[in-house]
């Protein structure tokens, strides 16, 4: 019998990014969907859709009950109103989450296939049936260089990141933009005149930023084009901002392992959807780069390793290069002034897709090939 599979929060920007990779990957060949509406019960599904063409309403349990497994992009919100009701109705299905809602859960698993399979496999042995995409810089971050963390060599890492306006949602990519516009628009005429001082173009674009609208700040609270903000995520009281707790919690769990200290700044930059952090390793032991280099280089086949040079840099370690792809470039790797065992590396994913929709995606592979 082919496995019924509800899709709730498919057309967000992650549920969308989401459909995009199943059909790309043909996944829908291989179950039957069901899709949830919060707005639109009783409208058409999408084109993926085969027996079942209308949405159901996405609080009705009794509909909700009915799948072998459930993959919600809908948010934390949904999870925290839906997912009780449907375990306390006696629903034993799978449930494939991206929100954090449930993601520290004694029962859940941070799914990251590439990396922590051997978890997957021993909670789907022990019956686990709650499977949680992770925070976007963790996993991104994994991706990337979880072959020194597998290979032991870890003593604590420290990041810093450069997180994309995607992360808070499709508005602030919105609201970043118009920013930027509002901003190039304020010195148009100044821009267009070579002659014109550039001191005079940087007063109007603080001024201009000093004085946009609430309407303009709705999202990021603060201007984020032209600038930085150094805060993502909750304030926990302690110095610390709840994304950059994220770092430590989220990566050990994910490893299954001790409490490796991870640590440092969580930053939101005026990219659109690829999160970059600079991370600084204390390794255990001094291991040569040739070394480090083949570990990254073998981890996974989406690992990209990029020279440390100029060029190789500018060429593939940006934003820019890796937008819309599942490359995972990790480059500026060297040895740090403070010792041979101080490793810095430089990193890039894009949160949209390795940070949210396809650990979910291949979880639901696991699932249904199993
Ligand atoms: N943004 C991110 O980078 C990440 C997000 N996540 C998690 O995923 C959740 C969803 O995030 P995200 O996809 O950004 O949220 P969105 O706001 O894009 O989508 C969430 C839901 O909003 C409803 N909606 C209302 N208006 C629209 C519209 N105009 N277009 C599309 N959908 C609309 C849809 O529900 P309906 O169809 O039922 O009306 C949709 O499923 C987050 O809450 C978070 O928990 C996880 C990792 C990263
Ligand atoms: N907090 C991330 C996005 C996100 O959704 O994270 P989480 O899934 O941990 O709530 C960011 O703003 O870049």
């Amino acid at each position: 019998m082919t496995t019924l599979v509800g899709l709730v929060g498919w057309r967000g920007m992650v549920g969308s990014v989401l459909m995009e990779r199943m059909t790309a990957e043909r996944d829908f060949d291989l179950i039957e969907p069901l899709f949830f509406s919060t707005s639109n019960a009783g409208g058409a599904a999408p084109a993926q859709a085969k027996n079942e063409k209308s949405l159901q309403n996405a609080f009705d349990i009794e509909q909700l009950k009915r799948c072998d497994i459930i993959i919600t992009a809908q948010g934390g919100d949904y999870t925290t109103e839906v997912y009780p009701k449907l375990r306390a109705a006696g629903w034993n299905g799978h449930w494939i989450d991206a929100a954090s809602t449930l993601r520290m859960a004694d029962d859940a698993v941070i799914i990251l296939d590439p990396v922590n399979r051997p978890v997957i496999d021993q909670a789907l042995a022990n019956g686990g049936k709650n499977w949680i995409g992770g925070n976007c810089t963790v996993s991104c971050m994994l991706m990337g260089v979880g072959a020194l963390y597998k290979a032991g060599l870890v003593e604590w890492m420290s990041t810093q990141t450069y997180q994309a306006a995607s992360g808070g949602g499709a508005q602030h990519m919105r609201e970043l933009l118009t920013q930027y516009g509002t901003l190039n628009a304020a010195v148009k005429p100044l821009l267009d005149d070579p002659k014109s001082a550039i001191l005079e173009i940087d007063r109007q674009v603080i001024a201009k930023q000093r004085s946009l609208s609430a309407d303009e700040t709705a999202n990021f609270g603060v201007p984020l084009g032209g600038s930085l903000i150094p805060w993502i995520d909750k304030d926990l009281g302690n110095g610390q901002s709840k994304e950059e707790w994220k770092g430590m919690a989220e990566t050990n769990k994910i490893l299954g392992s001790g409490a490796i200290p991870v640590d440092g700044f969580c930053v939101r930059v005026g990219a659109m959807r690829c999160h970059s952090q600079a991370l600084t390793f204390k390794l255990k032991k001094d291991v040569p780069l040739a070394d480090i280099e083949a570990m990254i280089r073998a981890d996974n086949e989406w690992v990209q390793y990029v020279p440390n040079t100029r060029e190789d840099t500018l060429k593939h370690l940006t934003p820019v290069a890796v937008t819309g792809t599942m490359t995972i470039p990790v480059g500026r790797v060297r040895k740090l002034a403070m010792g041979p065992e101080y490793l810095g590396a430089f990193t890039i994913g894009d949160q949209l897709l390795w940070g949210a929709a396809e650990p979910l995606r291949r979880m639901l592979r696991i699932l249904i090939e199993r």
